[in-house]
C-alpha cells in the first residue's frame, strides 16, 4: 500500500511533452555552436535541418519553435491566396488544439471530415469534401488536405503508408496539397517498420515534433520543397518566429535523433502493458487492442465507485500524472523517461485508488 505521505517520486503520464532534458542534450546545449539564425545561419540549426530534410526525404527544413507553429506555417503557405479552404480532421490536432489559428490569424476556412476510431478519414468522403470549381462563386477553394500521423485523439494511432499514398494521389488528382501533422511520426514509422521518408513520401509538407516522443526540450522542424520552406521562413518571422541563437536548442534535438528514436519502440511496449494492466482492473475498460504507439486511454465504467476527477486527484496522491478528456475518459501517454517500475508502481496506485472506492463504498 502506497501511501499520500509515501510518495518520493513523479510519473508524469499526461503527455510525451513533458520529458526532461537528459545530461547528454544539457552538454550538448552547453557546448553548441551558434550563430544569429535571422541574420545568417545559426551552424547547429543548419546541421538539424540538414538532417531531418535526408531523414523525411525533402529537399529542405525549417526549425521552428512549436508544432503549432509548424502547422500553422505549413497551412497558410499552401493556403496564401484568400478563400482557401482545408480539409482535415474533425479529431484532428489542427482543428481541436491550435485555437482555430490558421482561420483567426491565417483567414483559411477549415472543412472537417469525420475521423474514424483508427485515425483516418474516409477517401470518398475526403473527395466529396472538395469543393467543386464550377461553384466559386459561393464556395471557398479547397488547396489543402491535412492528416495527422500518428493520430493522437484517436489514440495514437498509425495511418499506414498505403493510405497516406491514395490520399495523395487524390490531392494531386484534384490539384491540392497535402501536408501531414507529423507530431508522432517517428512513433508511426517505428510502430509500422517504415522509414519516416517512405511514410511521408506523399506529403508536401509535414511538420514533426522534436519535443514529444523524441525528449527534446523545444520545437519542431517543418519540411517540404526548397520553395515551400523559402515561404515557410519568410512567414516564421511574420509570426514572430525568427529566433537567433537557436542552435543551442536545436543541439538537443540533434542528440534527441541520435538516442531516442530508438526507445520510442520500448514507449509502445509500455503503453501496451500498462493498457493490459488497466483493463484487468474492476471498474476500468481499455480498448486494449486498439493500443499502437505511446498513448492510451481508458474509460472508467458506469458501475465504478470513483469518477474522473477523483480518479486523478487521488492518483496526483500518490505522484502519478494522467489527463483527463472527460469525467469518464482518460488519456496516459508513455515517453522515455517511463520506466517499466514505473508501469508498475502506476498500476498499483489505480488497484488501489480503485479498491479503496469500492471498500469505502461498501462493496
Ligand atoms: C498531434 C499534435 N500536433 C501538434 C501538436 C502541437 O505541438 P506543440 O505543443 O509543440 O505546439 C501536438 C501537441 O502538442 C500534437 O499532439
Ligand atoms: C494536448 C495537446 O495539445 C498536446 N499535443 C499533447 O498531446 O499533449
Amino acid at each position: 500500500m502506497v501511501s499520500a505521505k509515501m510518495v518520493t517520486k513523479t510519473v508524469d503520464l499526461r503527455s510525451d511533452t513533458v520529458t526532461k532534458p537528459t545530461e547528454s542534450m544539457r552538454a550538448a546545449m552547453a557546448n553548441a555552436e551558434v550563430d544569429d539564425d535571422v541574420l545568417t545561419y545559426d551552424p547547429t540549426a543548419f546541421r538539424l535541418e540538414s538532417e531531418m530534410a535526408k531523414v523525411t526525404g525533402k529537399e529542405a527544413a525549417l526549425y521552428v519553435p512549436s508544432g503549432t507553429m509548424g502547422n500553422l506555417i505549413s497551412v497558410l503557405v499552401h493556403c496564401e491566396i484568400r478563400g482557401s479552404e482545408v480539409i482535415l480532421g474533425d479529431n484532428s490536432h489542427i482543428h481541436i488544439y491550435e485555437n482555430g489559428g490558421i482561420s483567426t490569424i491565417g483567414g483559411v476556412h477549415p472543412r472537417t471530415v469525420k475521423n474514424n476510431k483508427d485515425g483516418t478519414m474516409d477517401i470518398d468522403l475526403i473527395e466529396a469534401a472538395i469543393r467543386n470549381p464550377k461553384g466559386e462563386l459561393v464556395y471557398p477553394t479547397t488547396r489543402l488536405i491535412c492528416l495527422e500521423n500518428t493520430q493522437a485523439n484517436c489514440g495514437g494511432k498509425c495511418l499506414s503508408v498505403e493510405y497516406t499514398d491514395r490520399v495523395g494521389e487524390l490531392a494531386k488528382k484534384h490539384g491540392l496539397k497535402l501536408h501531414i501533422d507529423g507530431a508522432r511520426i517517428f512513433n508511426a514509422a517505428v510502430a509500422l517498420g517504415v522509414p519516416v521518408h517512405r511514410l511521408v513520401q506523399a506529403a508536401d509538407s509535414v511538420s514533426v515534433c522534436l519535443s514529444k516522443g523524441l525528449g527534446a526540450p523545444v520545437g519542431s522542424v517543418i519540411v517540404g520543397s526548397k520553395s515551400f520552406i523559402d515561404k515557410a521562413r519568410r512567414l516564421r518571422k511574420t509570426l514572430g518566429g525568427g529566433m537567433r541563437q537557436i542552435g543551442i536548442l536545436c543541439a538537443a534535438a540533434l542528440v534527441a535523433l541520435q538516442e531516442n528514436v530508438g526507445k520510442l519502440e520500448s514507449d509502445h511496449k509500455k503503453a501496451k502493458i500498462l493498457a493490459e494492466g488497466l483493463n484487468q482492473i474492476k471498474g476500468l475498460r481499455v480498448d486494449v487492442d486498439s493500443v499502437e504507439t505511446n498513448i492510451l486511454y481508458f474509460e472508467i465504467e458506469e458501475g465504478a465507485k470513483i469518477k474522473g476527477d477523483n480518479l486523478c486527484k487521488n492518483l496526483e496522491e500518490r505522484g502519478v500524472l494522467v489527463m483527463p478528456e472527460s469525467l469518464s475518459r482518460i488519456r496516459i501517454v508513455l515517453h522515455h523517461q517511463i520506466s517499466a517500475s514505473d508501469v508498475q508502481y502506476t498500476l498499483s496506485c489505480f488497484q488501489q485508488a480503485l479498491s479503496g472506492a469500492h471498500e469505502e463504498n461498501g462493496n
